[in-house]
């Protein structure tokens, strides 16, 4: 598969920025975001203008642990404490978004696909 992908070993924001000063704007079918999930809304705006519309967007560990059904207080560890109220933030930002139609997967940890709809 190595003919069909190009990687790029860097910031994926200087990449992503790159990619939109370089024309790539609603070029992609798909885009897969796993990285840290305080900045997952940054990425959203970065993803929504380089995916075509009806694209995808796809984030990972969108239920993080099952904690974003929990109260801040039921939380115990501290890793999860941690990025908790991001991850609800993030969800709560996506299902009000009228730029994109979306669903929470309740496999794994989560997966929230997001087409984008303009
Ligand atoms: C949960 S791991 C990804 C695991 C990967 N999806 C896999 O299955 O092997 C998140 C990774 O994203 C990297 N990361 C987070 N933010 C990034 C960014 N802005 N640019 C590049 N890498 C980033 C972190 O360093 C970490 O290695």
């Amino acid at each position: 598969m190595q003919h069909k992908i190009e990687f790029f070993p860097s910031d994926a924001f200087l990449v992503l920025d790159d990619l939109i000063k370089n024309g790539e704007e609603g070029s992609f079918d798909f885009v897969f975001v796993d990285a840290y999930k305080s900045d997952y809304l940054k990425f959203h705006e970065l993803t929504l203008k380089l995916v075509k519309v009806g694209g995808i967007v796809a984030y990972d560990n969108t239920l993080w642990y099952g904690s974003v059904a929990q109260s801040e207080k039921e939380v115990a560890e501290d890793l999860i404490k941690r990025y908790r109220n991001f991850v609800v933030e993030f969800n709560s930002f996506i299902a009000a978004d009228p730029r994109v139609e979306s669903s929470l997967l309740s496999i794994g940890d989560g997966l929230t696909l997001c087409r984008r709809l303009y």
